[in-house]
């Protein structure tokens, strides 16, 4: 595949704060994109289909498993979440941006699709403070946030895989270093394509 659009991966154990954070880049860098996923998870108060998530039956995730057209896909924490193959490829190819907001294990298959992805795992500053912001946004119930904690564990131990590890304690500091990141990368791909053109 031509790929002219480079490929952000960004990934944290829920309630790390990857939304909020991610949220602050996508004002800071107008020229990357974000992928909106498909989900079966029933939508939260407030989200959007076709902004937040693409909210599908079961029965249509399947089927897409099937026809090959996840670039990556994962269960996570009980549901079905994927990335639109031809989404990706169609976008990169184009010369455009994206950014990936998707957990280790489809961060894995991306990393495996020879994309050559830019990789960045967020870090709570501990598990408490994880249970606190995901009892603090309301978001979930006592049962599935339990569920998540346990998640973040096993995801935690596997940082290593990622280029970039930031850790999201203060929010304007764990912003800032994420919008470093992404200037030095775009600076760094652009470095190499006008010198790949001389
Ligand atoms: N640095 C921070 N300090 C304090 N609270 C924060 C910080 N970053 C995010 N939060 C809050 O923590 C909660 C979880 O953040 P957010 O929804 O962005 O997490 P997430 O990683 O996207 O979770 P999920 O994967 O479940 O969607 C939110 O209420 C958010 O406002
Ligand atoms: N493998 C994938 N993981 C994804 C995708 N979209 C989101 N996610 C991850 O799921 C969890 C839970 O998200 P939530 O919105 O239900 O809190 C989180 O880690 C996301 O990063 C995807 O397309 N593929």
């Amino acid at each position: 595949m031509k790929q002219n659009g480079q490929l952000f991966v960004i990934s944290a154990p829920s309630g790390a704060g990857k939304t909020t954070l991610i949220q602050q880049v996508m004002v800071r860098f107008p020229g990357v994109s974000y992928s909106v996923s498909h989900t079966t998870r029933p939508p939260r108060p407030g989200e959007i289909d076709g902004k937040d998530y693409f909210f599908v039956t079961e029965q249509n995730f399947t089927q897409m498993i099937q026809a090959g057209e996840w670039l990556e896909w994962a269960r996570v924490h009980g549901n079905y979440y994927g990335t639109s193959r031809a989404f990706v490829e169609k976008q990169l190819a184009a010369g455009n941006s994206l950014l990936l907001d998707i957990d280790v294990q489809g961060a894995r298959q991306v990393m495996d699709a020879g994309l050559d992805p830019v990789t960045i795992f967020i870090l709570p500053p501990s598990i408490e403070v994880l249970r606190q912001r995901l009892e603090t946004r309301g978001t979930d119930s006592a049962q599935t946030i339990a569920l998540r904690l346990e998640n973040a564990k096993k995801e935690i131990a596997l940082t290593h895989l990622y280029k970039y590890v930031v850790k999201n304690d203060d929010l304007t500091t764990a912003a800032d270093q994420l919008c470093a990141i992404f200037d030095q990368e775009i600076t760094s791909a652009g470095n190499k394509r006008k010198s790949s053109n001389v």
